[in-house]
């Protein structure tokens, strides 16, 4: 029996030049995991976004490339290296939901080594359909289409478990340990309207201060308050006290309605209550990106220290962390179990 794992992250494009910009966004903004309206309207939007957007990324993509690639690529890679010392019943693959290395090639390749079973282990600790279902979907329909006999299992959502919080804890410890004004959580933002239509419960408040008293039907599918759980649970493992941290999200696209606090709003909101030194750490992103790189280190720097604050720091993401390489190993060994 060979059992393989297979890491998949969100992807990147293939160079920071507008025109490979252009297609991976294409490719992912079609998706209606993530853009979820109808094909023509989706079309229309996507294509207007598509007008101005590549240029901007682009630029945005060009200041934070390194020269092996793109950073959350480079990274997953070495996190794949790290991660086939731990696991040895099969080999480790990385594959990305858009771009390349493309999921379809991937497994095609764990088929011809003789795979019979596979752990998929989409890495977003937590859940949402434009990330975990569509990198779920992908590898069933790849399946299907070539008639793959794996046994597939699949990673469930970690942002509740102690070895992914740990491990957070632990690469974060550095930053902690330095002297900062207020911690801020920074998640990847979401329209609302992704999770209103998943969680049933219509009296669900999306502008709920904390997680506490959520059901735990609707805990398994509203993505905010799995990333509000998430921090409650670092901060309580942190040692951190309350008013200390807060959490925002950030990435907002297009005109639709997000989940709030902005962190856009929190940085100014911020640096007007007289914060100077200010820490950020991005727990939906297990690998630094253009999001993290771009969006927090140099945007939201600038930002801060225009609103009044001296110093922003961005306590990179658990990478290829030690830690995070035996969480992770433990968490899909435990995703394996339950076949
Ligand atoms: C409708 C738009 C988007 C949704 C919904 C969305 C959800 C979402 N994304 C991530 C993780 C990542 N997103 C990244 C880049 C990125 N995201 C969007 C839009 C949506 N994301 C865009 C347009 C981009 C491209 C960059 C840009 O133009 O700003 C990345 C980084 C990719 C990289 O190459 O570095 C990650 C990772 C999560 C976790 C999430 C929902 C929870
Ligand atoms: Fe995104
Ligand atoms: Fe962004």
């Amino acid at each position: 029996m060979t059992h393989a794992l297979l890491l998949v992250n969100l992807g990147s494009p293939a160079s920071p030049q507008v025109g490979d910009v252009r297609r991976y966004l294409d490719q992912f903004l079609m998706d209606p995991n993530v853009v979820d309206l109808p094909w023509p309207l989706r079309r229309l939007l996507v294509s207007l976004i598509l007008i101005r957007r590549p240029a901007q990324s682009a630029r945005a993509y060009e200041s934070i490339w390194w020269e092996e690639g793109s950073p959350l690529i480079v990274l997953s890679r070495r996190l794949q290296e790290k991660m086939q010392a731990q696991w040895t019943q099969g080999p480790v693959e990385l594959a990305m939901r858009y771009g390349e290395p493309s999921i379809e090639p991937v497994l095609l390749r764990l088929a011809e080594r003789g795979v019979d079973t596979l752990t998929l282990a989409p890495l977003y600790p937590q859940f949402a359909d434009s990330t975990t279902t569509t990198a779920i979907e992908e590898a069933r329909r790849v399946v299907a289409k070539h008639g793959l006999k794996f046994e597939i299992n699949v990673l469930p959502p970690f942002y509740d478990q102690p070895e992914y919080l740990d491990a957070l804890v632990e690469s974060a410890r550095p930053h902690l340990q330095e002297s900062f004004d207020h911690l801020l959580l920074s998640f990847h933002g979401l329209p609302e309207r992704h999770i209103r239509k998943l969680v049933k419960d219509a009296g669900h408040d999306l502008r709920a201060a904390d997680s506490h008293g959520v059901s735990d039907e609707v805990l398994a599918c509203c993505y905010r308050s799995q990333c509000l759980r998430t921090a409650e649970l670092f901060a309580e493992r942190a040692g951190l006290h309350p008013g200390q941290w807060s959490v925002s999200f950030q990435s907002r696209l297009g005109k639709d309605k997000w989940i709030e606090p902005y962190t856009e709003t929190r940085i100014d909101e911020l640096a007007a209550q007289g914060v100077k030194r200010l820490l950020v750490m991005c727990p939906a992103f297990v690998a630094d990106c253009i999001e993290t790189l771009e969006e927090i280190g140099d945007r939201g720097r600038d930002q801060f220290i225009a609103a009044g604050g001296e110093e922003l720091a961005l306590v990179p993401c658990m990478n290829d962390h030690p830690r995070w390489v035996t969480a992770l190993a433990q968490l899909c060994r435990r995703a394996a179990q339950a076949i």
